[in-house]
């Protein structure tokens, strides 16, 4: 979990760039750690693994550095063509820009002391991914949630020391992840982007 401080630069709040590498690598950090978690978890990381590796592929071909970078990219081809395709990086970028926002409200509920993480886990997720998910998928989620462990042995697996110094470290990380999420938010509103097939 020492890989959500480095999800984007503090310093990039207030209409900064969404470096690629660190975005990229925080979430193979997540993923590493959802992995860890079990077999249960697996379908959801099969999924972020493959958009984490698509992203992975634009950036090595056309040399990005940032989010804007790519966005800017694939626009230049025009929004009609950037609607029709399902491998862009934008639509890729929104579904884990969707995460993020889960991602958020659960490590700030995992803050505020709520044993249940998978109470803490369903609201977060209704609160942001749900809405975009079919049944099926909204069921199966759901269905994984209740695997999650409790808050203690949440936090002990978190591995960075005693409880007190996981929350201190949420603490830390949390508005790392609201600054990547609202410059991302902007970025998809001024495109009108946020609703890409
Ligand atoms: C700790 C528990 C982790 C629970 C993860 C919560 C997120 C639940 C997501 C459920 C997604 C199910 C899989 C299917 C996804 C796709 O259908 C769907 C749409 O994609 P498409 O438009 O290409 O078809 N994909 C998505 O919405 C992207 C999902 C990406 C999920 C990334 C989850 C990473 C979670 C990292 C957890 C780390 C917790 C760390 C806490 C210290």
């Amino acid at each position: 979990m020492t890989y959500a401080k480095r999800i984007g630069p503090r310093g990039a709040a207030g209409g900064g760039e969404v470096l690629l590498e660190p975005y990229l690598s925080g979430w193979r950090g997540l993923i590493r750690f959802l992995q860890s978690l079990g077999a249960v978890f697996s379908f959801i990381s099969k999924d972020a693994v493959a958009k984490v590796a698509l992203l992975e592929g634009h950036q090595q071909q056309h040399g990005f550095v940032s989010l804007q970078s790519l966005v800017q990219h694939e626009l230049a081809a025009g929004p009609a063509a950037l609607r029709a395709r399902s491998d862009s990086g934008c639509r890729t970028v929104l579904r884990l820009h969707r995460a993020l926002r889960w991602l958020q409200l659960f490590l700030e509920g995992l803050r505020s002391g709520e044993p249940r993480t998978s109470v803490l886990c369903t609201d977060a997720y209704n609160a942001s991914l749900a809405q975009h998910h079919p049944w099926v998928v909204r069921k199966a989620a759901t269905v994984a949630f209740c695997a999650l462990p409790s808050r203690d042995a949440f936090l002990e697996i978190m591995n960075v020391g005693s409880q007190e110094e996981a929350v201190a470290m949420l603490g830390e990380a949390i508005p790392y992840i609201g600054d990547v999420y609202s410059i991302t938010q902007e970025l998809f509103t001024q495109h009108k982007l946020l609703d890409l097939p």
